[in-house]
């Protein structure tokens, strides 16, 4: 069963459809990209995901269950956690801080701290575990936003943008922690803007544009697909 299953999602704004009738699924232990030209659609999708905007039509189901009703708060029991694409942390409290405010609310409490500590290790933020967030470099403070979804725990966990400001070295890294989440039974879904990453990292991609998936596929496939490259190019 897929971890997330969305279908004929509608959302517009206006007379502008911001979504027209998209469907995506992703599974667990692989990571599933959602690419596309500005303005194509991607973060209005997370937000319908993540329950903070209402589809006039669709549906979304967390392993099997329908969700398409629920608030953010009970999709996230459920197994659901996100990044935004900007930065969103808690600009008061420490890095380490934030990290367990989420890792509280997750199905583990009792061994938030330990969590937490596991958490700052492996994404390297050990060092800076004491500092603000309004402190850190974008890219740097992408990866705490990242710290904060993984203390929940996340079944399905949304990414918008995570590697922006990341230099080469860093996007490496980050690749590597993405796969690794995947192989732990993660079902990661990525937004990004660096091809590479996405073209190296994921397992399916999904091309939106002006609201409607205009291709699905490996990444091979798609990067050579006519209507995608069309897409971009029109951006351009
Ligand atoms: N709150 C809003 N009110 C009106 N229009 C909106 C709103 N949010 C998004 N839109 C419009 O919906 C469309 C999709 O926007 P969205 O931000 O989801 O695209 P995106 O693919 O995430 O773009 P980007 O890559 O630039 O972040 C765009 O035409 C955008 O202008």
């Amino acid at each position: 069963m897929a971890s997330l299953q969305v279908s004929g999602v509608t959302v517009a704004f206006g007379g502008n459809r911001a979504l027209d009738g998209v469907g995506l699924t992703a599974e667990s232990g692989h990571v599933t990209g959602l690419i596309g030209p500005n303005g194509a659609g991607k973060s209005t999708l997370f937000d319908v995901v993540s329950g903070l905007r209402r589809p006039s039509s669709g549906r979304v189901f967390l392993d099997g269950r329908d969700v398409t009703r629920s608030r953010p708060a009970g999709r996230s029991r459920h197994g659901l956690a996100r990044t935004f694409q900007r930065l969103e942390l808690f600009g008061r409290l420490s890095v380490r801080d934030n990290l367990l405010v989420a890792a509280e609310l997750g199905p583990d409490r009792r061994r938030a701290a330990a969590l937490v500590d596991a958490l700052l290790t492996r994404l390297g933020l050990t060092a800076i575990a004491d500092s603000s967030p309004d402190s850190l470099p974008t890219g740097v403070g992408r990866l705490v936003e990242v710290g904060r979804a993984l203390a929940m725990r996340p079944k399905v966990l949304l990414l918008d943008e995570p590697a922006a400001g990341q230099d080469g070295e860093e996007t490496e890294r980050f690749a590597a922690l993405l796969r690794a989440l995947a192989d732990e039974g993660t079902a990661v879904v990525l937004v990004e803007h660096d091809m590479g990453l996405v073209m190296s990292v994921c397992d399916q991609v999904y091309v939106l544009d002006l609201g409607k998936v205009i291709a699905v596929g490996p990444p091979d496939l798609v990067r050579h697909d006519e209507t995608v490259l069309a897409a971009y190019l029109g951006d351009a």
